[in-house]
């Protein structure tokens, strides 16, 4: 089993707000995630799921405690350095993916990538051909994203988060705007890019999604109140592993 920690966050402090309007959305977070690792974030609606997500993949800054990507402290980089570390080893997937009008689906997916001046159009274009094949898309190409359903843009919006073939690919809610079909397809797929070696961290208020993954971290006011580990997913057992989620939400209160 692979135990390199990738992500290491110690005692993460996040505040909004100032004066009485003062609140600490991160009350001493410590949290990690390992090469490799399938990893998700329950708890209630504001309790800090999607703060720890941005302070974990220094999206945002933090007011205290210290996120180390890779043995590289993020708060010590500069802004294009951890721009480029942001572009090259993580890949985001959120709620809505958010993916050009009036540029078809194939463009929007080789938009990022064509910033890379290493790589020429050619092997980024075969790249994008490959994964929409790959997630299930690849009579898509030419389409506007008008023309398509909300799954085939989240299938879309993940091949554009793999091009940079990330360490980590980072999802908020990714299935939340999905039906349950087309939800359970993505984590699938999700599970696919995992047993391939990349490490994914989900924001989910879904037991059955949670249930997918490795480890839960259960949050609750700003705090890691328990967490859960379950074997690989393997595509069987997914009643007894929602049940497992499900008690222990009603053992914590969530
Ligand atoms: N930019 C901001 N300015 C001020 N407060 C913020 C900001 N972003 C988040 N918050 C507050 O921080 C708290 C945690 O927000 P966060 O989005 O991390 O919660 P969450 O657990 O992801 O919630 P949800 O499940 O509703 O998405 C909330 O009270 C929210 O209102």
């Amino acid at each position: 089993m692979n135990m390199k920690k990738l992500i290491l966050g110690e005692n993460i402090e996040k505040v909004y707000g100032l004066g009485d309007e003062r609140r600490k959305v991160l009350d001493g977070v410590s949290a990690s995630i390992n090469e490799g690792e399938f990893v998700s974030v329950m708890g209630p609606s504001g309790s800090g799921k999607s703060t720890l997500m941005f302070a974990m993949s220094g999206m945002d800054s933090i007011d205290g405690g210290k996120v180390t990507f890779d043995g590289r402290d993020l708060s010590a980089l500069r802004e294009n350095e951890l721009a480029n570390l942001r572009r090259t080893q993580m890949g985001f997937v959120f709620q809505q993916p958010t993916l050009m009008k009036n540029m078809n689906i194939l463009d929007n997916i080789i938009l990022p990538s064509m910033r890379d001046n290493r790589r020429n159009v050619k092997t980024i274009t075969e790249q994008a051909r490959t994964l929409m094949k790959k997630v299930g898309i690849a009579d898509l190409e030419k389409r506007d994203i008008t023309q398509a359903s909300g799954g085939q843009l989240q299938r879309a919006g993940i091949c554009r988060a793999l091009m940079s073939n990330p360490q980590i690919i980072f999802g908020d809610e990714p299935t939340g705007a999905l039906n349950q079909e087309a939800a359970q397809d993505i984590m699938n797929l999700f599970s696919e890019i995992n047993a391939a070696g990349t490490a994914i961290m989900l924001v989910t208020h879904d037991a059955k999604i949670a249930a997918k993954t490795e480890r839960i971290m259960f949050m609750c006011d700003g705090k890691i109140v328990s967490e859960m580990r379950l074997p690989k997913y393997s595509g069987v057992d997914i009643e007894d592993r929602m049940e497992k989620v499900m008690a222990k939400m009603r053992e914590i209160g969530i």
